[in-house]
């Protein structure tokens, strides 16, 4: 999976958000996706996924190039976690990851035991019946990552899934993705808490301002950097400590 070149520059924005962003990541790893605020996270996995077009460059998902003709086969290979809760707060877990079970083609008694079966996973088996309005932050995040993955995602993409999740529903939420990757899954993910993406990622690709920084496994970073003693201190080395508004 490969991102070559990309530029984006949003209507009317004064400067551009992405300024040739170039990366590659492996199919079966999870990948981390860092950077600062602004740095163009969202933006990258929202042009990966065919939401947002790119200005320039190119983008490769499962060998296939990110376009008109590939669209709907990259589709039915991704699943994308969206940074906002993107569920309807009026109807049940159930109610929600039925509508989105159809749209995937599934239906009937086969969709209802994969949802059940997700439901289990995730600890929610017994709110399956109420309204995903009234759930917690944890579980409203929970059912996001089932709504992505009924249709069994090869690429599965999630823009910062533990976001404001307690210490539980964040455990769970990473023991799911390493054991959705031993099944040979590849998972794509951003993330500001470095100390999670040390731990799960084989590979991680550092950006800011639009443009990749570094890339490389967190144990190689460190290596490389005698002064830093984990992760952060590599994000730091190469992004700095200015704030970013
Ligand atoms: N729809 C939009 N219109 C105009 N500018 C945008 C839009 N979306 C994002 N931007 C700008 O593009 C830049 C990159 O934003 P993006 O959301 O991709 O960064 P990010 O790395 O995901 O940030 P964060 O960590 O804060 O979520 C920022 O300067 C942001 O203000």
């Amino acid at each position: 999976m490969e991102v070559k070149e990309l530029h984006k520059t949003y209507a009317g924005a004064l400067s551009p958000s992405l300024q040739g962003l170039s990366f590659t990541f492996g199919a079966g790893k999870v990948t981390g996706l860092l950077g600062p605020n602004g740095a163009g996270k969202t933006t990258t996995i929202s042009i990966l996924c065919g939401l947002v077009k790119a200005g320039g460059g190119q983008v490769h998902i499962l060998g296939m190039p990110q376009d008109a003709a590939h669209r709907e086969d990259i589709k039915r290979m991704i699943g994308v976690v969206p940074q906002q809760i993107a569920l309807f707060p009026q109807l049940t877990a159930m109610e929600n990851l039925r509508y989105f079970g159809n749209l995937y083609g599934f239906k009937g008694k086969a969709l209802h035991d994969k949802i059940s079966h997700y439901l289990q996973l995730f600890g929610l088996d017994k709110a399956a019946d109420k309204e995903v309005g009234k759930f917690s932050g944890g579980m409203k995040r929970r059912t996001n990552i089932i709504a992505a993955i009924l249709h069994e995602p090869k690429l599965l993409v999630l823009d910062e899934p533990t976001a404001g999740v307690d210490v539980q529903s964040r455990a769970m939420i990473l023991q799911f993705l390493r054991d959705y990757n031993r099944q040979g899954h590849s998972v794509l993910y951003t993330s500001h808490l470095l100390e999670e993406a040390q731990q799960i990622c084989e590979d991680v690709v550092i950006i800011d301002e639009g443009k990749m920084v570094v890339q490389g496994s967190p144990a190689a970073l460190i290596q490389q950097h005698p002064q830093c003693r984990n992760l952060e201190d590599v994000f730091l080395h190469y992004t700095g400590h200015a704030v970013r508004d």
